[in-house]
């Protein structure tokens, strides 16, 4: 149950960072009470908040959900801390940069098919705040409804510290390491890996690579859970064993610390004279985690025809309409295709939901690979009733090919699902980058028909 604690110093070197990645500990379980202590004695033994916390710690509350929440969604964590969070000068407002914020309104809502190639390389010194960029999306984040969809492209580790009191951070990498220092302790996500920070939860976010990129989906609403598992049965889908939450690190630096916090959609910046990542012990049930993707289960059609995809889905944020997800994570992991007089690829539709998509290595099924395909990096927006499915060479192999049993394991695509079309930034909509003839991969599909 402890690690010991951590100096910046310690991990300022890239070498040194890799190996602290590699024999990191962690906590198993999804939305467990978890409990850790980096320095024996830290956790108060029976009670949250003794008169005076052990070995002179600041007790300190992190509430994720209201109070009064039913105790099956309730997230709370308690945090034993060198310092309180309350110590802290003003925040006064710093630049945006490419981050924006729910509601988007800046442009009317395309009913278009989109894709975008991979985000430019940054500037030299980019941290992953600095690039985070906002490709769009939906509801409003004051009244903690709908998701962003970002994507980022870093190329230098955080000297600040971030947090975003707007929403959850899923990180999805796609190329590059992450340690990611947070106020429960430190986690590594690699791509193929997604990581979680909860509403609030502090962040200083170390590259392990050059360069690192990835895509995010920052949640305004419910956080993430599991999905029910319905006639499934108990076992299956995203095991919850397979989450990993951070033991407790701490840093005790003295000196001036960048602080930024998201909060209604802008960042503020303040100055602190020590590291806000000084938590020393904590438990509770708001908490960080990572989820290797190469360990969902993958369930889907042993007779014939393809089933909804649903049946990807990771991870889900409930809205207040049963089965309506105010976003899913859904995952196109490698698995077999058997499915007999069956056309095995994504079908053609038009879906209620919108659909973004990303790929992190590889190809997907549905969609030719390649120059100007659908690449790692890129991305898909299919907005809501918009109607697509495969492409045309994917149409054409897929109806002819010999249907023995078939291993998909050349790509690791995803899906950010959402109940609300997702709305683009300008800098989305006037991207350099967005592929200007995407329409063209449906051109040629002829009619066959004989009556
Ligand atoms: O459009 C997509 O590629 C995503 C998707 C995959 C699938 O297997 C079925 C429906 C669907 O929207
Ligand atoms: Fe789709």
């Amino acid at each position: 149950m402890s690690d010991g604690g951590t100096s910046r110093a310690s991990e300022v070197e890239r070498g040194s960072a890799r190996k602290t990645a590699a024999g990191l500990t962690y906590l198993t379980g999804f939305g467990n009470e978890h409990a850790s202590e980096a320095v024996p004695g830290a956790l108060p033994e029976g009670r949250n908040s003794p008169q005076r916390a052990p070995l002179g710690l600041y007790a300190e509350q992190l509430s994720g959900a209201a109070f009064t929440e039913p105790r099956a969604h309730n997230r709370r964590s308690w945090l034993y801390r060198i310092r309180p969070s309350a110590a802290h000068p003003a925040f006064t407002r710093t630049d945006n940069g490419t981050i924006r914020t729910a509601p988007f309104t800046e442009s009317v809502p395309d009913p278009n098919r989109l894709r975008w190639n991979p985000l430019p390389e940054p500037p030299v010194g980019t941290d992953f705040l600095a690039g985070l960029w906002t490709l769009g999306g939906n509801g409003d984040a004051t009244q903690r409804t709908g998701m962003a969809v970002h994507l980022y492209h870093a190329n230098a580790s955080m000297e600040r510290v971030f947090s975003d009191a707007d929403g959850e951070l899923l990180i999805v990498p796609e190329r590059g390491e992450l340690l990611l220092h947070t106020e429960f302790g430190r986690l590594h996500v690699e791509p193929a890996q997604v990581a979680l920070i909860p509403r609030g939860v502090r962040l200083r976010v170390e590259l392990l690579d050059e360069s690192a990129r990835g895509y995010v989906c920052e949640n305004y609403g419910a956080p993430f859970r599991l999905p029910d598992l319905g006639p499934i049965g108990a076992n299956g889908l995203a095991n919850a064993r397979d989450f990993r939450a951070p033991v407790a690190a701490y840093e005790e630096v003295a000196g001036p610390v960048e602080v930024v916090n998201k909060f209604c959609g802008n960042l503020w910046t303040a100055v602190y004279d020590h590291s806000p990542l000084d938590v020393v012990a904590w438990h509770g049930s708001h908490v960080p985690y990572v989820y290797d993707l190469r360990r969902f289960n993958v369930l889907g059609s042993i007779s014939y025809d393809h089933p909804d995809p649903s049946i990807f889905t990771v991870l889900t944020s409930p809205s207040d309409t049963p089965g309506l997800a105010g976003v899913d994570f859904v995952v196109f992991a490698p698995r077999w295709l058997v499915g007999e007089d069956t056309f095995r690829p994504p079908y053609f539709h038009r879906n209620v939901m919108s659909e973004y998509m990303g790929l992190v290595e590889g190809a997907y099924d549905a969609k030719t690979a390649g120059e100007g395909g659908f690449v790692p990096g890129g991305g898909s927006l299919h907005n809501m009733m918009s109607a697509h499915g495969p492409d045309r060479e994917t149409f054409d192999r897929a109806s002819a090919a010999e249907l023995k049993p078939q291993k998909i394991d050349d790509g690791l695509a995803f899906m950010f699902e959402t109940r609300w079309p997702v709305a683009l930034t300008p800098q989305a909509a006037g991207a350099d980058h967005l592929q200007p003839r995407y329409d063209d991969v449906w051109r040629g599909l002829e009619p066959h028909f004989r009556a």
